[in-house]
């Protein structure tokens, strides 16, 4: 199987944890496309979808999806949504999409955090792949500087605008063993919006698409 066919798995593995009725909060990403065209398919009456992007607002739309705005939900029952790496804690990197910002608000808002990726993303531990840190265009060169202090490799994403107006730095050789500690720290640097680690608020559900099938863990 490729890794499109075990993205495929998980995502339509995630069509399980949504009943009638429900708010659901909609990630960004290859593998949320799929659940995305997956939720397109199976035509649940949901009471409407949170995108968390602009990207993911316009793919439900096209398959004529109800998309809701944050601002009029309340805390809302779930979120789908994909990971760059997983650890065995839960813990993740993400923004590999540029949309870390509104996927780490949407996934907060949400009471349970379903996340699908193929199982080459499962590791044991985070920092392989490079942090993106979203960061206000006026303070991109400030930013840098901190976070080489912090042991960072940072670069600019060429050509990259977030669908917050921002750039995105990535950012390579960072210390990841403790994530809840370095999550924090970078988002105190003034002119970081919010960065990739999501340790703070983890995933509870993993749905893994493997050769052997889709791999089920919960927090
Ligand atoms: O965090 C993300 C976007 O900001 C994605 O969920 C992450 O990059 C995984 O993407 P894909 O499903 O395409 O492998």
């Amino acid at each position: 199987m490729d890794s499109n066919a075990l993205k495929q798995i998980a995502a339509e593995a995630a069509l399980g944890y949504i009943k009638p009725g429900m708010v659901v909060g909609v990630g960004t990403g290859s593998t949320t496309n799929l659940f995305i065209d997956a939720l397109g398919k199976a035509k649940i009456h949901v009471e409407g979808y949170v995108a968390s992007s602009v990207a993911t607002e316009t793919r439900l739309k096209g398959l004529g999806l109800p998309v809701l705005n944050l601002n009029d939900t309340g805390d809302i029952p779930i979120y789908v949504d994909g990971a760059d790496e997983v650890d065995p804690h839960f813990r993740l990197i993400k923004g590999g999409g540029g949309a870390l910002t509104r996927e780490k608000i949407v996934a907060s808002a949400a009471r349970l955090f379903v996340c699908i990726a193929d199982g080459s993303k499962d590791k044991p531990m985070l920092g392989k792949f490079p942090l993106p840190v979203e960061v206000i265009p006026f303070a991109r060169s400030f930013v840098a500087r901190q976070l080489v202090k912090l042991g960072g490799n940072p670069s600019l994403r060429a050509g990259v605008t977030t669908d917050n107006g921002n750039v995105i730095l990535d950012v390579t050789g960072l210390d990841l063993t403790d994530p809840v500690t370095m999550e924090s720290r970078i988002n105190l640097i003034p002119g970081v919006l919010d960065n990739g680690i999501f340790a703070q608020r983890r995933a509870d559900v993993l749905l893994f698409g493997t050769p052997q099938g889709v791999v089920e863990r919960r927090a």
